[in-house]
């Protein structure tokens, strides 16, 4: 099975919500909230992918000094195996807008379960609500 690698980011405000967008209709999973971000490209390093992701879906200019790696995905999906960091990141430039098409929602840390996710994503809310 192909491994496939996602970067992914919790974009913390200054309240310690965390940003979710919703998979639009006609994706995969539509419907699911997830963490920016998206699958990195051929020669591509996951810090790049990802502030190239948040410039696409929502608009916004951040750094490679400003994602701290907080924890990973590793999951197997029906198709693909999804290897996924999911970096952390409170200093961006703009205010995300949807630019694809997502509901956006910004997040109580208490409140994330609330929010149905991928199955890769479940495993990661424990550890960024202890680390909020
Ligand atoms: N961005 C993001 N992707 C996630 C998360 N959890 C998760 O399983 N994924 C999966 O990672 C894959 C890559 O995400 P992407 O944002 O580049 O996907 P895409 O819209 O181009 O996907 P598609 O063309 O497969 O529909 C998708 O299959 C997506 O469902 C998450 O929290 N954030
Ligand atoms: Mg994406």
């Amino acid at each position: 099975m192909k491994t496939v690698l996602v970067s992914a980011v919790a974009l913390i405000d200054v309240d310690g919500r965390v940003l979710l967008g919703q998979r639009p209709e006609g994706k995969s999973m539509a419907g699911l909230w997830e963490f920016p971000g998206g699958k990195v490209e051929e020669g591509e390093t996951p810090e790049a992918a990802l502030i190239r992701e948040l410039q696409e879906e929502l608009g916004i200019d951040t750094w490679a000094s400003c994602l701290a790696p907080l924890t990973f995905a590793s999951h197997s999906y029906d198709d693909f195996h999804l290897l996924m960091p999911l970096f952390a990141c409170r200093k961006w430039d703009g205010i995300p807008q949807s630019r694809e098409n997502q509901a956006l929602k910004w997040v109580h840390a208490r409140d994330l379960s609330k929010y149905p996710m991928p199955e890769a994503d479940i495993p990661l809310i424990p550890i960024l609500r202890d680390w909020l």
